[in-house]
């Protein structure tokens, strides 16, 4: 009988995190929630145990704080049932580069990058080893967008998607999925971060409906998932361009347009 594996998400506490535990859990999948608010968890928890029947544990953690993030890293190499990580947990901030305060930008940095990327080292040998599970990290459409004004969280979204798509060449060989999952605006509280009023925006995308498209993705094993975007050849064509690129990067000399004649 195939054993269903227990999934963790971090941010499950509330939004897109939210939602993945509800689906998941109509999945089967037991369940570990992370994120700081613990009433929050419980509450979801004890509705989702009713609702599903699946059992759900709840770490309380700041993944800012490297004793929490520890502790969530060694529940992820120890505990075999799991065999799914989501690594959802982030957050966004207003102003521009020069308004927000440096302790402000490393904070966003440590949450958005620093958690998922030891979360992911935490559980990869293990998943390796066995040569199955997946790692969903989730990153944002602004992470390929500078011209979205968001220099820093874009920044760490497109750490997540290049992230990603490097471990999707490392570990897919060995039986683990990795998959990138870019939304764009959707409905939740982390707009109130932002200072920004997400019922004022157009194209503004349902929570359940973001999830719903990314397990989509996940069930068809896509190593790179963007809901809001249409057409999927976009994303073909760029990355045909990207890679189509890679050869010609190995030259000893400096390309004509920057050689000086000296
Ligand atoms: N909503 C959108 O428009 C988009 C969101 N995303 C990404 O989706 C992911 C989820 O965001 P979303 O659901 O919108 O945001 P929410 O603010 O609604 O939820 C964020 C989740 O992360 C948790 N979290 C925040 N800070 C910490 C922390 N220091 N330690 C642990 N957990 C933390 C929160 O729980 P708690 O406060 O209890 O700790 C909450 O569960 C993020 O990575 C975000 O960048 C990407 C593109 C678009
Ligand atoms: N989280 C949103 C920005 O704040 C996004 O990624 O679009």
């Amino acid at each position: 009988m195939t054993v269903i594996p227990s999934v963790l998400i971090t941010g499950a506490s509330t939004g897109i995190g939210a939602a993945y535990a509800e689906r998941f859990a109509r999945r089967g999948h037991d369940l570990v929630l992370v994120a700081r608010n613990t009433a929050r968890m419980e509450a979801l928890a004890d509705r989702l145990r009713q609702e599903t029947g699946v059992a759900i544990d709840i770490i309380q953690a700041d993944l800012t704080r490297p004793g929490d993030l520890a502790a969530v890293e060694t529940r992820l190499r120890d505990d075999v049932r799991i065999g799914v990580l989501v690594n959802n947990a982030g957050t966004a901030i207003g102003g521009s580069f020069i308004e927000q305060s440096t302790d402000d930008v490393a904070r966003l940095v440590a949450l958005n990058t620093t958690a998922p990327l030891r979360l992911a080292s935490a559980i990869a040998p293990r998943l390796a080893e066995t040569g199955e599970g997946a790692i969903v990290n989730i990153g944002s459409v602004v992470g390929l967008a500078p011209e979205f004004g968001m220099s820093v969280y874009g920044a760490t979204k497109a750490f997540v998607l290049f992230l990603s798509q490097g471990l999707s060449l490392e570990l897919g060989p060995k039986g683990v999925y990795v998959q990138a999952v870019l939304p764009a605006t959707t409905r939740t509280e982390i707009w109130d971060h932002v200072g920004a009023e997400v019922d004022t925006m157009t194209g503004v995308m349902e929570v359940g409906d973001l999830v719903d498209a990314a397990l989509v993705g996940f069930d068809r094993r896509e190593a790179v998932t963007i809901p809001p975007l249409p057409d999927a050849g976009q994303w073909d064509a760029l990355e045909a361009a990207r890679q189509a690129m890679l050869p010609n990067y190995r030259n000893a000399r400096p390309a004509e347009r920057y050689r000086t004649g000296a």
